[in-house]
């Protein structure tokens, strides 16, 4: 019996959905990137999972407790639905693989620019990684989605410079989220 493949959209978090004013774990230093809900909404609408992808080494390095960033994770997703969307998960690295307490100290498969986050999404979500998006603020963003066979890989500067590597690795560079159309203007 064949199973239906879906289409979604991959989000980095910080950088992406939120500012990255550094590990954050807080919801009131939690500041959402302009334009997040409406881009969301366009490609929820259109069908698309929306799923997040994030490292957060913060854990390991001991910043802050897996309870803190659970909490916190909760708290997005409400926000999210009171924008009328869904986010069908979240996959989190809470590993480093030399900076983290002994439990997470660990050259893992899931921080990005691994692709273990990102194949456990394709593989638990029945998502077809070819019609699906990743949009991303670092290289390790774009090289986590290029393992794991994603076709559109979207560098976004959210105000801040990108470096060249980075570029090279996307299929489509925008200056903010706003930017990201549907259908994808490639
Ligand atoms: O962008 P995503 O994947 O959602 O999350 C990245 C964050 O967890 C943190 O990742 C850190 O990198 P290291 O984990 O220390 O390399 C730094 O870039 C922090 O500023 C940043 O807040
Ligand atoms: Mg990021
Ligand atoms: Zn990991």
């Amino acid at each position: 019996m064949s199973v239906k493949l879906h289409k979604a959209l991959f989000l980095d978090r910080d950088g992406v959905v939120n500012v990255d004013h550094g590990y954050v774990y807080q919801s009131d230093k939690f500041e959402f990137i302009n334009g997040i809900f409406n881009t969301c909404k366009t490609f929820y609408d259109a069908g698309y999972k929306v799923i997040v992808v994030t490292n957060q080494s913060g854990i390991g390095r001991g910043y802050y407790t897996e309870a803190d960033f659970l909490a916190l994770t909760q708290w997005m997703k409400t926000q999210f639905s009171n924008h009328n969307i869904e986010i069908a998960d979240v996959y989190f690295c809470p590993h480093h693989p030399n900076k983290a307490l002994p439990e997470y100290l660990k050259q893992c498969d899931c921080r990005k620019p691994a692709p273990g986050m990102l194949l456990q999404g394709i593989k638990e979500h029945n998502i077809d990684p070819k019609q699906s998006i990743m949009v991303g603020d670092k290289l390790s963003d774009m090289q986590a989605a290029q393992k794991a066979g994603i076709t559109t890989r979207v560098l976004v500067r959210s105000g801040q410079s990108l470096d060249e590597s980075a570029k090279q690795h996307a299929d489509l560079v925008i200056d903010s989220i706003d930017d990201l159309t549907e259908p994808l203007a490639l």
